[in-house]
Parts: structure tokens; sequence; C-alpha cells
């Protein structure tokens, strides 16, 4: 990357005009997808058996576009462009991780829990994310480092949708509830629910797809995502960023900070939690 980009990048970054940009991307990857949502999408199978849509390519090459012409240099890592080419051999010190709709099999069942994801990672960890939900279109980022994160409804989706909500909203984590913790997972069988409640002790769970479950867990509607199956990186560095800056956290199973650039970029279990 050249010291030119570098500073603008590092600039952007401090200042929240990076976050925003990103969340404006990420807003106009939804416009890109929502037409093929619930309206039959061609479903192709990856080389890793995962479903892949036209809606998945078209929203990762604006992405991809987007952030070439404002911070030309900055080494990516998009899930499609790994699954077509394979994973860079290392991570940058400074590198976008880029899913541009996570959880494809929700979208395809024409379920509402499918999300853009964008994330900035400098040394290991997001410095910066945003996840755009375009079914509620619903987009949550970090703000500038230290700024906290936010949430806006960008509301020009649905026709006759009341934009009320169009401003950046804070949001936090909430204290855990007295009455025991709401639970996310993947998809939860009763066994596996039964299970987590003896484990974690939680009074409620829920099954929803994509990493919109770092994003409910920000906004204080619940207090924990454990995951023990592999994810891919550009999977939760974004969600990740949200949740740190709304005040949560994202574990390992050492215990340490889920870091990022790891070999070919995939995570291990992990547990994301609120307050
Ligand atoms: N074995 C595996 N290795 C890497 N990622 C996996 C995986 N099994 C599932 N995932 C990823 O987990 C994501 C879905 O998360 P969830 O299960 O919480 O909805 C999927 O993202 P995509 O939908 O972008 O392919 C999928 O790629
Ligand atoms: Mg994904």
């Amino acid at each position: 990357m050249t010291t030119h980009s570098d500073n603008k990048l590092a600039q952007d970054l401090n200042s929240g005009a990076l976050s925003l940009a990103l969340a404006e991307i990420a807003e106009d990857a939804a416009r890109v997808i929502l037409p093929f949502w619930r309206n039959g999408a061609t479903v192709e199978t990856k080389a890793d058996d995962s479903p892949v849509t036209q809606a998945d390519r078209a929203a990762e090459a604006l992405i991809l576009e987007r952030l070439a012409a404002a911070y030309p240099g900055v080494q990516t890592v998009a899930e499609e462009a790994v699954a077509a080419e394979g994973a860079p051999d290392a991570a940058e010190g400074w590198f976008w991780l880029i899913d541009p709709l996570d959880g494809t099999k929700g979208f395809i069942r024409g379920g509402e829990a499918f999300t853009v994801n964008i994330a900035l990672i400098h040394d290991g960890y997001p410095v910066a994310g945003v996840v755009t939900a375009p079914a509620t279109a619903t987009t949550w980022r970090a703000d500038a480092p230290g700024g906290g994160a936010l949430r806006r409804q960008f509301g020009d989706v649905q026709e006759g949708e009341a934009h009320a909500g169009a401003e950046w909203r804070p949001i936090r984590v909430r204290d855990r509830p007295q009455e025991g913790l709401a639970l996310l997972s993947h998809s939860v069988t009763d066994e596996e629910a039964a299970r987590l409640a003896a484990r974690h002790g939680c009074t409620r769970w829920q099954g929803t797809d994509s990493s919109l479950k770092f994003c409910l867990i920000a906004e204080g509607r619940f207090d924990a995502y454990p995951r023990s199956g592999p994810t891919s990186e550009w999977d939760t560095a974004a969600g990740q960023a949200v949740l740190e800056a709304a005040g949560g956290r994202v574990l390992a199973d050492d215990g340490q900070r889920l870091a990022y650039g790891k070999p070919r970029f995939l995570n291990g279990p992990f547990v994301a939690m609120g307050g």
C-alpha cells in the first residue's frame, strides 16, 4: 500500500469518514441484492458445497470497485473472490474482509436474516466495520475508534415504509439480565437449546442466520452468541467491530479477543457477548 493511501485510510478511520463511507457502500450493495430476493435467484453450488447466487457476486463486485476507488492498494479478502481464486497466502497490516451476502441459505429461503459485511483489519483486529440487513433496510456500524456504535434505517427499500429513524442513533449492549441470558445461535434444535440453556443459564434463545446475531447483541436485545462450528473471518469481522464498539466482546477459545489474518482466514470456536 502506498504511503498516500495509508495516510488517507488512517485519517478517514479516525475522523469517522471511513465508517460512513462503508455504510454507504454496504447500503448500495443492499440495493443491488434486493431485486434478487424472493425473486427466484439462480442458485449455484460452490466447491465447498455452499450456495452462491448472482446477488452475492453482483454485490461483491460493487463493494470491491468502490473500496478500490476510495482507498486504492489496500489488500482485499472477499468471500466470492476467495472461492474463485483462493485465499491470499498472508494477511497484510491493513486489509478488508468482505462478505457481500452472509446468510445465503436464509436469503435463498426468502428469510430476512441476511447481511452485507465490510470490515477493516489493522494489525490483526477489526478497527472499522459495517453490517447492513437489506430486507429491513437497517445498517449498524462502529463509529470512529472510541466513538461507540450506531444504527440507522436507510428505509428506501420497502415501498411506503416510514422513513422515520433515518438518522444514526447510538446503540449499546445491555447489562446481563438477572433472570438469565438471552442467547442467539445459528439454528437451534430443541436438544441443542436445552444444552445451551443448561450450560449458559439462558432463559431465551433464538436461531438466526448471518452476522445479524452480533448486531442484535450490540443493540441490547440479546446477550450472547456461542459458535462452535467453523466460520470464515469475513463472516464475523464486521459484526465484531460493531459489537466491540457497542461495549461487547468476541472471544476465541483461549479467552483472548478473536484475531484476524489466521491461516486460510478461518475462525475456530468463539463466543460473542454483550455487557
Ligand atoms: N465449515 C465452514 N467453514 C467456513 N465457513 C462456514 C462453514 N460452515 C458455515 N460457514 C459459514 O457460516 C456462515 C453462516 O453463518 P450462520 O450459520 O450463522 O448463518 C455462512 O456464510 P455465507 O452465508 O456467507 O456463505 C457460511 O459460509
Ligand atoms: Mg458468510
